[in-house]
């Protein structure tokens, strides 16, 4: 009997996590147990990436003691800034930017070898804090700005709206940036992260991860979807369409909707659903209802042509690009800021896989001609 083919490894179980637990039916999503909206509205991001690196959510002074090791990483040497200012003048796109500029970082890593116990964790550390200062220098230089140097005395969410403004958040923007990490942070065996596990499955370094995963994210179907959302937000605005007809023309061309499906939910993505709330929070506050004007009559509409029913719902990156544009965060910057969260997932996958490991390696059917007879290159 032929093997039965996966397209897209839909629903294969290839490991065993304690990370996090996605039901694609009910809608709901889990990190160690702890449920999502609790996690967001009660934990930090700092938190959250201690409860996935080491197991539990810490005490205070576990916490005082992650969050200091982890600010006291934030810096990157001038060699990377360099790079990314060489990276900014080029007009490279951030998302590349990034992938480039984490992947030099391992130069300057005191761990390079990387391959005793704990060097991922260690190594993920630094990454992780060093992620926003590379993102917020790149955005700087690309404006004409100098590069901000990171404040160690600032939460992870404030120092990086600090280093990419000039300016320290107000507690609202904070909180909100920092809620916005918490929903990203990790989200099963999702594309970026089974990348991130296939190469750490080789025992590659955690550098080749994370620049896979960054890779794989930037992808329209998976986190490239956020900036895809705003851009066609902008583009209805400034066409004066109106968001329905935008979605009906989008249909008939046969196009996909943006921020709407998913691999795992069939309702609507529970990190959706906080987001949307927090916008309609900002959206009354500000008196600037237009963003969830446009998202609102969109999932509306779609709701009501049953694709909602089908399974076709609104997934995370529908409503985070509305609510990084109250912050004032540009559009194109809204897949790395998801970068700059989902990190800790794939550092979390790639530590744990690794205690236990196999090398991942699947198969394809071979389709090809089967006894080709070889013909020497003179003769062709
Ligand atoms: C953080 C994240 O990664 S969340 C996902 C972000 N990505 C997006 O928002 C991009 C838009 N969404 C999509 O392209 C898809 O829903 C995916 C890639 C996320 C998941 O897709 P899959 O599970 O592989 O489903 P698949 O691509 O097989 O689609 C199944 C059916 O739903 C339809 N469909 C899926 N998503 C959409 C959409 N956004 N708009 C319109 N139709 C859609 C497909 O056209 C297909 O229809 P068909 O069976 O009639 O051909
Ligand atoms: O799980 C997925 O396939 C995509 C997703 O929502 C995520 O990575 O957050």
């Amino acid at each position: 009997m032929a093997d039965e083919l996966k397209r897209g490894l839909e629903g294969v179980l290839v490991a065993e996590s304690d990370l996090s637990y996605v039901d694609g039916e009910v809608g709901k999503l889990v990190y160690r147990g702890y449920d999502i909206e609790d996690l967001a509205r009660g934990a930090s991001y700092e938190e959250v990436l201690y409860l996935l690196w080491h197991g539990s959510l810490p005490t205070a002074a576990e916490l005082d003691s992650f969050v200091a090791d982890l600010a006291a990483e934030r810096e990157v040497n001038d060699g990377v800034i360099e790079t990314v200012r060489a990276l900014a003048d080029a007009g490279e796109r951030p998302m590349a930017a990034l992938r480039t500029a984490t992947s030099m970082l391992s130069a300057y890593d005191p761990d390079n070898e990387g391959d005793d116990d704990g060097a991922t964790l260690r190594q993920g550390r630094r990454i992780t804090a060093k992620i926003p200062t590379v993102l917020a220098a790149f955005e700087r230089v690309r404006q004409g700005e100098e590069p901000v140097a990171p404040d160690p005395d600032l939460s992870h969410a404030g120092n990086f709206l600090y280093m990419l403004t000039g300016t320290e958040p107000d507690a609202v923007s904070e909180e909100t940036f920092d809620m916005a990490l918490t929903l990203h942070a990790d989200h099963g065996l999702n594309a970026s992260t089974f990348t991130a596990m296939v190469i750490g499955s080789t025992m590659a370094d955690v550098y080749s991860s994370v620049t896979g995963g960054i890779g794989a994210l930037s992808g329209s179907l998976h986190g490239g979807a956020n900036q895809d959302v705003m851009e066609v937000l902008h583009d209805i605005d400034d066409s004066s369409k109106d968001p329905v007809q935008w979605v009906k023309d989008t249909r008939d061309d046969g196009g996909r909707i943006p921020g709407f499906g998913h691999r795992v939910y069939k309702v609507k993505d529970p990190r959706a659903n906080i987001l949307e709330e927090k916008l309609r929070d900002l959206a009354e506050s500000s008196g600037d209802t237009k963003w969830l004007d446009y998202t609102t009559a969109i999932e509306e509409y779609l709701t009501d042509q049953g694709l909602v029913e089908k399974g076709i719902a609104p997934n995370v990156d529908f409503y985070s690009g509305s609510v990084y544009d109250s912050l004032g965060i540009p559009v194109d910057m809204y897949t790395p800021i998801f970068a700059m969260s989902r990190v800790g997932g794939w550092i979390a996958h790639v530590a744990e896989y690794q205690e236990d490991n196999r090398l991942i390696r699947p198969r394809a059917r071979y389709t090809g001609p089967e006894d080709a007879a070889f013909v020497p290159l003179d003769e062709r």
